[in-house]
């Protein structure tokens, strides 16, 4: 078989017709667990590999940023495959392993690193770093390209700060929480805050609108944008400014996205218009060395509540195939192979979905056979689910070596359902809580971002106003307020006040030298932003400003656990630079807004995972966990009495379900308490419109005989990490690195297991590394 092709030959022939379809549209739809990813994924590799597509060229949306990242490394292996058979004539896996990362990090830095592949929101911000000073903004509103993103938190804050400081709304009858949540509705409906009041002519309307209006002023006036803008505002320069528009719909002659269903209006919008460059006759449009490839799955739509809409998915071939009557096979191909369930768990998933009238029939045939029985087990109470999870776990981890801890995951319908199950499996089973305590979400990361975001846009007011008296340094409340009052009076941004010794003597009393200290420790590392590598200007800032000293001289364990993190930040921001073409401080900046809720920067380390099920669509497991399935919590209550909804409840219920590969566990507790407060409960329906002969509804064996200790992965990381940290490394050792390729070690920073290493790679400077973390090899 040829190079060209061999990849192809791990897809059946439907996958293949869908791959190989070179221009126009193409929809693919199909069931879970099908094939519809990775389709997507082989069809990015056969473009450039065989019809010589320019990486650039190529515009991929995934869900969530973590499976960007695993399908970037899925091309950048059949690269390197490729090239292990050119060069070498051999398989890639055959060669060593010093080849195999250098063939890897050429495959890397020839093509991965120039495709767009990513989120909605990091490629949208991507395209705004370069065009939103083309933006004409109906309020005249401006934003240059070095804007702040908002995260979900600085956005909440926010529009609590306005209701009810400034505009002096009863949070009792408007609460913060929900008035957020309507401008966010509004905005993924492309309404300005006017249209809302037109839209909902009544008292509640009248203060979102009031809210909204102002809330956009102010993230205007800090040169910020929040998650919605990201899409919102392309659309409307995609519609305002043809030449901008022009520009991307040539760079982007092949444009795929993964779970098509889940796209809301004006995501869709914002495809539309790059794939037809605004042209709405589809008569007209032409498709020559051009295409839009979506994949999807109508019974997987579950993010309604983010205005997702799966009738997108269902014109796709009517918006954007010719309408000549053969259409349907042309720019349609169903998959109808299921390669990731055991047979009994396909047919449980399928049996369950049948009971939605609101869908269109489909097959999904089972390839692997029958696999291990599927239980549903009634716990007492929720202690009781959860400590059967943790049993069945050890057991199973004991049973059968080859399941390491990352094997398992356990989904339930709310955040709050976890800690039950985190205090079972605390004391000897290593989890992480995908989605729960987010790391860029910990207090501490987000000062130590405040300082860097401000270091990159001193407009930003509400990250100096998080961090000017953090750690304190006496500049109370009084003398900010001062300043505000004179930033308001004169209408300039806060940093200008604060940055001008003059006004600063004048205005701040007894704090003046601390104000005037601060300012200085901000123009200073404002200064080194274009010479510093990040990580430097991260360690100076928190230095100098005492925040570091500050946490040590707390001397608490919580103390010392944010002085972890703030180190993970540092190798947060020196993997970045390795990773990314843009490894600048506001490319940085812009990847932490938006690491979701998938991200995970430790991800080598094996551990179960927990989250809920809008989580973990598009991932798969060996063992699943499915719990609290009770009536009120799954389906959960605000769905009982709405049909609509509950089919939605129905189609999480059979995203769930599909996530398993070998075996899959149901559990719903007869009491539980939540919330607070302790209820009996219910089984819940969607247990009894599951097959009674493919479960089983007594309890499985229990008690493990011992516990198992550390996966063979694990072990296998140990090693590798002690291994690089217990090397000498000298001044003048020569090293490879996957990414820039080879360099000098120019100095050795600390010692032992604290060994940072600044290496001196020619054409690209100095990088500071930890060896035990950067893809290094020694070359000696
Ligand atoms: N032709 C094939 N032969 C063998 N395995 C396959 C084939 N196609 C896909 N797989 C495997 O089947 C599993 C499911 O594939 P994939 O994740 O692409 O499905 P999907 O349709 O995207 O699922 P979901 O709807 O859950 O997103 C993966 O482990 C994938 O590697
Ligand atoms: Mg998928």
């Amino acid at each position: 078989m040829s190079v060209e092709t061999d990849f192809l030959a791990s897809l059946n022939s439907s996958q293949r017709q869908a791959v190989q379809h070179f221009c126009g549209p193409l929809l693919v739809v199909a069931g879970a667990g099908s094939g519809k990813t990775r389709a997507l994924t082989y069809r990015i590799a056969h473009l450039i590999l065989n019809h010589k597509v320019n990486p650039e060229n190529i515009l991929a949306v995934t869900f969530t940023n973590k499976a960007a990242k695993e399908m970037k490394e899925r091309i950048e292996l059949i690269f390197s495959r490729r090239l292990a058979q050119e060069k070498h004539g051999q398989r890639l896996e055959l060669l060593s392993e010093y080849e195999q990362t250098k063939l890897r990090s050429s495959a890397y830095r020839s093509i991965i690193k120039y495709l767009w592949i990513g989120t909605f929101h990091s490629l949208f911000a991507r395209i705004l770093r370069y065009d939103i000073n083309k933006y004409q903004d109906k309020k005249g509103y401006e934003w240059t390209k070095s804007f702040t993103i908002y995260d979900e938190s600085d956005a909440q804050s926010l529009v609590k700060k306005i209701a009810t400081k400034e505009l002096n709304i009863d949070d009792k009858k408007f609460n913060p929480r929900s008035l957020r949540y309507s401008i966010s509705n509004a905005k993924n409906q492309g309404l300005y805050p006017e249209d809302v009041l037109t839209q909902q002519p009544t008292y509640r309307g009248r203060v979102i609108s009031e809210v909204y209006q102002e809330y956009q002023a102010q993230l205007a006036a800090n040169n910020a944008l929040d998650f919605d803008d990201l899409i919102l505002i392309p659309t409307r320069l995609f519609a305002q400014n043809e030449s901008v528009l022009g520009y991307w719909h040539q760079q982007f002659k092949h444009i795929l996205v993964d779970e098509y269903q889940d796209t809301n209006r004006i995501q869709y919008q914002l495809i539309n218009l790059l794939a037809t460059n605004g042209e709405t006759n589809r008569k007209n449009l032409n498709w020559e060395n051009r295409s839009i490839f979506v994949v999807g799955d109508a019974d997987q739509s579950i993010y309604s509540f983010r205005m997702a809409d799966f009738t997108i998915l269902l014109d796709f071939q009517e918006d954007f195939g010719d309408g000549l009557p053969d259409d349907d096979t042309r720019t349609m191909v169903k998959l109808e192979e299921n390669y990731r369930s055991r047979e009994n768990i396909l047919e449980v998933a399928n049996t369950l979905i049948e009971n939605n009238t609101e869908r269109i029939d489909k097959i999904l045939k089972p390839t692997r056979g029958y696999g291990e029985e599927i239980y549903c087990y009634k716990a007492d109470n929720e202690i009781e689910e959860a400590k059967f999870i943790h049993n069945q776990i050890l057991k199973l981890t004991q049973e059968n070596p080859e399941l390491g801890w990352g094997s398992f995951a356990i989904l339930y319908r709310t955040n709050a359902q976890s800690r039950v199950i985190e205090e079972a499996l605390l004391s000897d089973i290593p989890y992480h809580v995908v989605g729960g305590l987010k790391f860029y979400d910990r207090k501490e990361i987000k000062d130590a971002l405040a300082y860097l975001r401000l270091l990159n846009n001193p407009n930003d007011t509400v990250s100096l106003l998080r961090i000017i008296n953090t750690p304190r340094r006496g500049i109370g409340q009084k003398t900010l307020d001062q300043l505000i009052t004179a930033s308001q009076e004169l209408n300039v941004p806060l940093w200008e006040i604060i940055s001008d010794e003059t006004s600063v003597n004048t205005l701040a009393g007894r704090a003046t030298k601390a104000v005037n200290e601060f300012a200085q420790i901000i123009k200073k590392y404002q200064a080194s932003l274009e010479t510093l590598p990040g990580a430097e200007i991260l360690d100076g800032i928190l230095d100098e400003s005492n925040y570091r000293e500050d946490l040590k001289n707390q001397g608490t364990d919580e103390a010392e656990n944010r002085l972890e993190n703030l180190k993970e930040l540092d190798s947060a921001m020196m993997q970045f630079a390795e990773e990314n073409e843009d490894s600048s401080l506001e490319g940085f900046l812009a990847n932490a807004a938006l690491a979701s809720d998938l991200d995970n920067l430790n991800e080598e380390e094996e551990k179960v995972s927990l989250m809920t099920l809008h989580s973990a669509k598009g991932l798969e497991f060996p063992v699943v966990f499915l719990v609290g399935l009770e009536q009120g919590l799954f389906p959960n209550h605000r769905t009982l009495n709405d049909p609509t909804a509950l089919e939605e409840e129905r189609r999480l219920c059979y995203v769930g379900i599909t996530r398993a590969q070998e075996q899959l566990f149901l559990c719903y507790a007869q009491e539980r308490r939540l919330w607070g407060s302790r209820e009996p409960a219910i089984p819940s329906q969607f247990i009894a419109e599951l097959p009674k002969d493919l479960i089983n509804f007594s309890s499985p064996p229990l008690q493990p005989r011992r516990q198992k200790k550390t996966t063979s992965k694990n072990n296998k990381e140990t090693k590798k990490t002690s291994d690089q940290s217990s090397r000498n490394w000298e001044v003048g050792d020569r090293v490879f690195h996957k990414t820039f390729g080879e360099g000098n070690v120019t100095h050795v920073l600390g010692s032992g297991n604290k060994t940072n290493l600044a290496v001196e790679f020619p054409g690209l400077g100095r990088k500071i590394l930890d060896p035990r973390i950067a893809p290094l090899q020694p070359l000696s």
